[in-house]
């Protein structure tokens, strides 16, 4: 049986097996002891409420409870560049006119920006191949926006997603080789590596200034702005089904889309609801149901099928046991798929 959870530190081993199937372009999910060893010592104490909501990092696993197994990952990061500088490239237009000469031009520029600066960010998503089956992509991506509506108190306005970018069959990022290369002199793998690290100084000093316009960039990397890498398109779907979607704002780097929503106008905020554990009544079959307890230092988030009635939510002793919850407990629901919501 399989479970979303709050992370622990005993976790932390499983987490970099994980990390070491990721491949390129995760920033956020890389095997390095120490760094994902400082995250998860910051998402345990997020959980325990004893560092401020602007730095935490809450961090979930998807425990496979059978084999102690560890499926996949994702996470919610309280508010990026309040510590150190968050960058993006902001598509923008200039228009070159002359009434004179009859001639109108319209070019698409890139200004870099620090725009989203103190935004709470969805980041870290990744499933092992094994278990991409079913609803388990959705369940993963979708228990942070669960857990957003249960405690919406501790984030932002602003919620956005730095989608992994384009990159060609031999891995490598034709955005970063047509422009980044230029300026750094250095693999696109190697300034992932310094980023995710989080020596960000060298942006400021290697990165051009001036706005750039993309018509003077290679063809092949004009035509990357704003793709996803082939393997996050799943990723992408998912937050769009939410209520998250592309504004204009790629990576400085490889120029994936950042995907954006305010808080109050996601799916979960609208749609989903609270209900009490009825450990008597025996579940229906219905469409799959996110049900998560409302605890926030052990948050736990399974798949259900049963509908809440009249504010009672049935549930097997098996799914209270992995929600560590019973009877008279107070649990969050929403539908899985966003078709159909369930209302009380
Ligand atoms: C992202 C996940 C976890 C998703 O899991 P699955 O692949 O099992 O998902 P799935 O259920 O098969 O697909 C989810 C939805 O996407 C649709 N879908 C599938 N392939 C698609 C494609 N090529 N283009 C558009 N949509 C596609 C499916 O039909 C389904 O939509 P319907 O509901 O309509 O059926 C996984 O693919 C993964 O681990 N990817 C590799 C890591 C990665 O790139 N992670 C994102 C990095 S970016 C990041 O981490 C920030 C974003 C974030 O944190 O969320
Ligand atoms: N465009 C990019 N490569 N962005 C890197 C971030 C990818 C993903 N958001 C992560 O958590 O690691």
């Amino acid at each position: 049986m399989l479970v979303v959870r709050a992370i622990h530190s005993s976790d932390l081993d499983a987490l970099i097996d994980l990390a070491r199937q990721v491949g390129s372009g995760m920033t956020t999910l890389k095997p390095d002891r120490k760094m994902l060893g400082d995250r998860v010592s910051v998402a345990v104490a997020s959980f325990a409420e004893t560092i401020p909501p602007e730095q935490r990092d809450y961090m979930f696993v998807m425990e496979d409870t059978t084999s102690g197994r560890l499926a996949g990952v994702c996470a919610i990061k309280g508010a990026v560049g309040l510590d150190e500088p968050f960058y993006n490239y902001r598509i923008g237009t200039l228009v070159h006119s002359s009434r004179e000469l009859d001639v109108f031009t319209r070019m698409d520029t890139l200004y870099l920006s620090n725009d989203l600066t103190g935004a709470t960010e969805l980041c870290s998503l990744f499933l092992h191949p094994d278990y991409r089956s079913g609803n388990n992509g959705k369940w993963l991506s979708k228990s942070r926006f669960l857990f957003i509506a249960q405690f919406p108190h501790l984030f932002t306005a602003k919620l956005i997603a730095e989608m992994r970018g384009y990159q060609a069959e031999d891995g490598s990022s034709p955005f970063y080789e047509g422009l980044g290369r230029h300026f750094f002199k250095m693999d696109f793998n190697h300034v992932d590596h310094l980023t995710a690290m989080g020596k960000k100084s060298f942006i400021a000093e290697l990165m051009p200034r001036q706005p750039l316009y993309v018509a003077y960039l290679p063809e092949s990397a004009q035509e990357v702005i704003g793709k996803v890498h082939l393997s996050t398109a799943p990723a992408r779907r998912l937050l769009e089904q939410e209520g998250m979607h592309f504004e204009g704002y790629v990576d400085i780097f490889d120029a994936g889309p950042v995907l954006q929503a305010r808080v109050s106008e996601l799916r979960a905020m609208r749609d989903s609801t609270v209900a009490t554990v009825d450990a008597g009544a025996t579940p229906t079959d219905t469409d799959p149901l996110l049900v998560s307890n409302t605890k926030l230092n052990d948050f736990r988030m399974i798949v259900a099928h049963a509908n809440p009635v009249s504010g009672k939510l049935a549930l097997t002793p098996d799914e209270q046991a992995l929600l560590h919850c019973q009877g008279g407990d107070t649990v969050r629901t929403l539908s899985l798929n966003v078709r159909k919501n369930v209302h009380v």
